[in-house]
């Protein structure tokens, strides 16, 4: 329902940033850099890690005309009623406190006058005591044997998130240890080669399933559930079950009738997003299956600390603020309709497609809050893969092609150092040398008349210009250890609900992903009705009708 709240871009800020874009067009970030004072201002340092934005096109004068941006947005008001468990996802009515899955014990924050803490930590407490059991070998499978690998089944918030953290701590000595003879897999897609891949050498005799599911109804998940389900009872009878298999949800109505023991769910709830949820059991199970509790832990620290400098730090100095208002500059104002994310570090290779979802099914919203259509675009086109791997692919476009700007994450020390001594550097100065030279690659560019003084013949000039002042960012993490992938992860996630709470939508909400999913259900129909009464396809468009056709002429009916 609209109302008659005022859209950002009509207010006297965003008009003021207009107006000042034509100043910011006639700037080259070859002469910004050249400002020492400047870029002094544009580095953040808060708890081990230092923010570098000074190759954003931005001056000190943007900067404080985006912090009038975020006055005129109510950016603190917005950021207090989510720490405050009101209910800021109106279209669905529900606080959003993924901050309290990480809040310390004795924190109290309320959704719907509850104090939720007491319940997050409640879980986390089962969570450690059933992780430990598992890992001890205390608890045992149907026959016997001790439950060494764990396959997780879930998709979207339910697997992006734990898939990214896992894959970051799996190189990280401390983490390292604690895993040792132990296996994570994680089961997504509904593809068979999906299921294939991930049962491929597993024993069901050794194997435990995680079913992780917010709503316990997601067609995948349930369809993928039910057949590591079958292939468990399969091997070892129908009452090794509950043995077997566990859950994580909000639904243990359908948790118990699905044949998973209501003492093995692991709660959730409608307050924590999906794509927000990997601080909870969603996360947190799987990885202290694999790496124990103390580890997660840690992780659950990182996370906190940012939350914490989020709530009250000043804006100018505010990392996940500065980050989101720099976001609504390039998108709203330079009209940048992208933003790669590239971090120095291989272990990170599953946190742009992690963020791809944070912020993607957050803000790619085309209404405002109260349900105005927005004059402007909002949200950004994320992607990205780790350096250098990503300097060999597409960077290519970033740097003489479309403006990018990117994100570049890397960490001063390396989670596995390796040195060969006839080397002049090791492996990972050769990999940070690339994550600072690129910044200043994309900045400064290459003008004609330096290559005519390298003596580069006239008709590859053109070629090799690079324009430049294409706009990045630097972040510098001491390490990669759970606890700094606890900070990256909620910097993130504040960044995304910055950029929405600016844009003045509901960054909480995901309408855009139901209308595919009821379509699908009537091809499900119709493939179930054509298969078992031989019916031909009917109610589609001539396009889906014909495609429909091949792929029942032409794909027998499967043996059940
Ligand atoms: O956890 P589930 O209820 O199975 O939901 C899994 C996912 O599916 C939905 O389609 C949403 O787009 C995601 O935000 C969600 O994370």
């Amino acid at each position: 329902m609209a109302s008659s709240t005022a859209l950002i871009c009509e207010t006297e800020a965003w008009k003021d940033l207009k107006g000042h874009l034509e100043e910011i067009k006639k700037t080259h970030l070859r002469d910004l850099l050249s400002d020492a004072n400047r870029c002094q201002q544009m580095m953040v340092e808060f708890d081990g890690l230092m923010l570098d934005y000074s190759r954003q096109r931005a001056t000190v004068e943007t900067m404080d005309k985006l912090l009038s941006l975020a006055k005129a947005a109510q950016l603190t008001e917005k950021i207090r009623r989510m720490f405050k468990g009101e209910h800021i996802n109106t279209t669905e009515d529900r606080s959003v406190l993924h901050v309290a899955l990480r809040a310390p014990k004795d924190a109290v924050i309320k959704s719907n006058g509850e104090n939720v803490v007491p319940q997050v930590w409640g879980v986390l407490e089962q969570i450690k005591i059933f992780s430990e059991r598992i890992r001890s070998g205390s608890w045992v499978g149907a026959t016997g044997k001790p439950l060494k690998d764990v396959i997780v089944v879930g998709i979207g918030g339910s697997f992006l998130g734990p898939l990214f953290v896992h894959t970051a701590l799996q190189t990280d000595p401390e983490a390292v240890d604690c895993a040792k003879g132990r296996q994570l897999r994680f089961l997504a897609n509904v593809d068979p080669v999906d299921v294939a891949r991930n049962i491929n050498g597993l024993n069901p005799e050794t194997t435990l399933v995680v079913v992780v599911s917010k709503t316990f109804t997601t067609a995948e998940t349930m369809l993928n559930a039910r057949t590591l389900r079958d292939w468990i009872i399969k091997a070892l009878g129908g009452s090794a079950v509950p043995k077997h298999m566990v859950a994580v949800s909000t639904n243990h109505v359908k948790v118990e009738m699905f044949g998973i023991d209501p003492r093995n769910a692991f709660s959730i709830w409608s307050w924590v997003g999906g794509r927000y949820s990997v601080c909870s059991a969603v996360g947190v199970l799987p990885l202290s299956l694999q790496y124990g509790f103390s580890v997660v832990e840690k992780f659950l620290k990182g996370a906190s600390s940012i939350d914490q400098h989020f709530r009250s730090t000043p804006f100018e100095k505010n990392i996940p603020v500065l980050l989101g208002l720099l976001s609504v500059w390039n998108v709203s104002f330079l009209g940048h309709p992208a933003r790669a994310i590239l971090p120095y570090s291989q272990a990170l290779e599953k946190f742009a497609p992690h963020i791809q979802q944070v912020s993607m099914e957050s803000n790619g919203k085309g209404v405002s809050i109260d349900g105005l259509p927005l004059p402007f675009e909002t949200g950004e086109i994320d992607f990205g893969e780790p350096g250098t791997n990503g300097q060999h692919s597409f960077y290519q476009l970033i740097h003489q092609g479309r403006v990018i700007p990117c994100d570049f994450i890397g960490t001063v020390k390396s989670q596995q150092p390796v040195h060969l001594k006839r080397e002049e550097v090791s492996n990972h100065d050769e990999l940070m040398s690339n994550f600072f030279a690129q910044p200043d690659a994309l900045a400064y560019g290459k003008t004609p008349e330096e290559l005519q003084k390298e003596n580069v013949s006239e008709n590859l000039i053109p070629h090799k210009t690079f324009s430049g002042n294409r706009p990045s960012l630097s972040l510098l993490l001491p390490e990669l250890s759970a606890y700094t992938v606890g900070q990256l992860l909620a910097i993130y996630e504040h960044r995304v609900a910055v950029q929405g709470f600016v844009w003045g939508i509901n960054s909480f909400d995901q309408w855009g992903v139901e209308l595919g999913k009821v379509l699908a259900t009537q091809v499900r129909k119709q493939l179930h009705s054509s298969r078992t009464q031989g019916t031909a396809p009917e109610g589609f468009n001539f396009s889906t009708t014909t495609l429909l056709k091949r792929y029942l002429e032409t794909n027998p009916k499967p043996e059940i």
